[in-house]
């Protein structure tokens, strides 16, 4: 058994789709980055990386390569199971919370959850998704972004 974690931030952007465990939410803001910016899903990949000590999703994807801009993050979860795969692991389980102010994500996770159990080719109850605000203090709180803490457990 091999555990990972993953943290990513992003902050907020006008003009921008806010997309969480490839949810697209209606909201008046979305997250700014050289992908979709799906901060869930790259705090899970991070995690899943961490866990097979295969670094982090910069150094596979990094944010200066063409081929990478406005990419879906569902897309690169894909290739990054592949790597876990092709080193002879499998998800044990997976636990993601998300830290968001605004909006409310309750209405949500479930649609989350269901994509990436499809996506990762487990059940759903491998996966777990929280949101959490936090109480209006730091840059989450002041509304600025989004963070995403996940950690993960492969087993061989
Ligand atoms: N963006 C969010 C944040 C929280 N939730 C849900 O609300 C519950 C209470 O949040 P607190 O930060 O006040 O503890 C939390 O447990 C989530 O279920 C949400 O849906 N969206
Ligand atoms: C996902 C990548 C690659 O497009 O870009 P961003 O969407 O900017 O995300 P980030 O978490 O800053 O870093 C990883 C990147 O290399």
């Amino acid at each position: 058994m091999r555990i990972g974690m993953g943290y990513d931030v992003h902050a907020f952007g006008r003009e921008r789709k806010l997309i969480l465990g490839g949810v697209t939410i209606p909201y008046e803001k979305g997250l700014l980055g050289h992908s979709d910016a799906d901060v869930l899903i790259h705090g899970i990949m991070d995690s899943l990386l961490g866990a097979a000590a295969l670094g982090d999703i910069g150094q596979h994807f990094p944010d200066t390569d063409p081929q990478y801009k406005g990419i879906s993050s569902m897309e690169l979860l894909k290739q990054v199971m592949n790597l876990i795969e092709q080193q002879g692991y499998e998800i044990g389980n997976i636990d993601a919370t998300i830290a968001a102010q605004k909006p409310k994500l309750a209405p949500y996770i479930e649609e989350m959850r269901e994509n990436i159990a499809d996506l990762l080719k487990i059940s759903k109850n491998q996966i777990n998704i929280k949101a959490t605000t936090t109480e209006r203090l730091g840059f989450v709180g002041r509304e600025e972004g989004i963070s995403s803490y996940c950690i993960s457990l492969l087993k061989s």
